[in-house]
């Protein structure tokens, strides 16, 4: 076929008990590709990153990441293979300056020796703006350069795919403009990116594509704008139904 996918996923599904929380849901992703994930809360967006981190395992269906299945490939090794992902809620080691905690993104997620991790740590704190506050513990930095430690983070470990959630929420107009910007430029390096954000101008500055998720389930996808104006979203989101939004 020769269509060059750097993430393939094929029918996914998770249930904790009874709570089928992500159903038959698939999707792909070319080499510097964006696809943003929207839903209401509880739509299983998390746990979706969380399948293709390999944090989670999947019920069913298999997740290809460069032609390889890597369905049972552990975490770490997803990581050194060139998946990583930001969180929610940041979670730097608080104790531990930003260069202490790029440096350690860049050593076990990379694998490399010290002087090469050094190098590394130190390129990707300059490249997200962070460099000036190399030497100050990450618990005193402020939200967007919490946000933009976690990009710094992500960045160090050399990342061909990079899975952002909510990256956006709680910064101002002015830091969310910074964000996009740095998440741009990683993506003009070849980066795949999937992004699950309520920010919605956020997402639409950066994303080629965008998924609906509701109860586990893909409801819609394809282009950004369309997907937003579409009766899909309008069901999911305000409970129209979706005839009457046809009509
Ligand atoms: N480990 C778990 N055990 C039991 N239920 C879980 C577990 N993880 C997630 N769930 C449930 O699965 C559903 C989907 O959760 P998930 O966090 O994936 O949704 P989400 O779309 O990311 O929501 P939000 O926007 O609120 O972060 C929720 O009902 C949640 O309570």
């Amino acid at each position: 076929m020769g269509v060059n996918f750097v993430l393939k996923a094929t029918g996914l599904c998770k249930a904790y008990g009874a709570l089928r929380v992500t159903t038959d849901v698939s999707l792909c992703l070319s080499p510097g590709e964006a696809l943003g994930i929207i839903g209401p809360n509880g739509a299983g967006k998390t746990t979706l990153l969380n399948l293709l981190t390999g944090t989670v395992r999947a019920d069913r269906g298999r997740v290809f990441f460069k032609g390889t299945d890597i369905t049972s490939v552990n975490p770490r090794k997803r990581c050194r293979m060139g998946i990583t992902r930001s969180f929610q809620v940041p979670q730097p080691f608080a104790g531990m300056t930003v260069f202490e905690n790029t440096l350690v993104a860049a050593t076990y997620g990379q694998g490399l020796t010290e002087a090469k991790a050094r190098e590394h740590a130190a390129d990707a704190l300059q490249r997200t703006g962070l460099w000036k506050k190399a030497t100050v513990r990450a618990g005193e930095i402020g939200l967007l350069d919490r946000k933009r430690l976690e990009l710094a983070r992500s960045i160090a470990t050399a990342p061909k795919l990079l899975l952002l959630d909510e990256i956006a929420g709680g910064l101002t107009e002015a830091e969310c403009r910074e964000l996009i910007e740095l998440i741009l430029a990683i993506k003009s390096e070849d980066v795949s990116i999937v992004w699950i954000e309520h920010v919605l101008h956020a997402l639409l500055s950066v994303v080629d594509r965008v998924m609906l998720l509701d109860l586990g389930r893909k409801v819609a996808e394809g282009d950004p704008h369309a997907i937003l104006r579409s009766p899909e979203v309008a069901a999911v989101y305000l409970g129209l139904e979706l005839d009457a939004a046809h009509g």
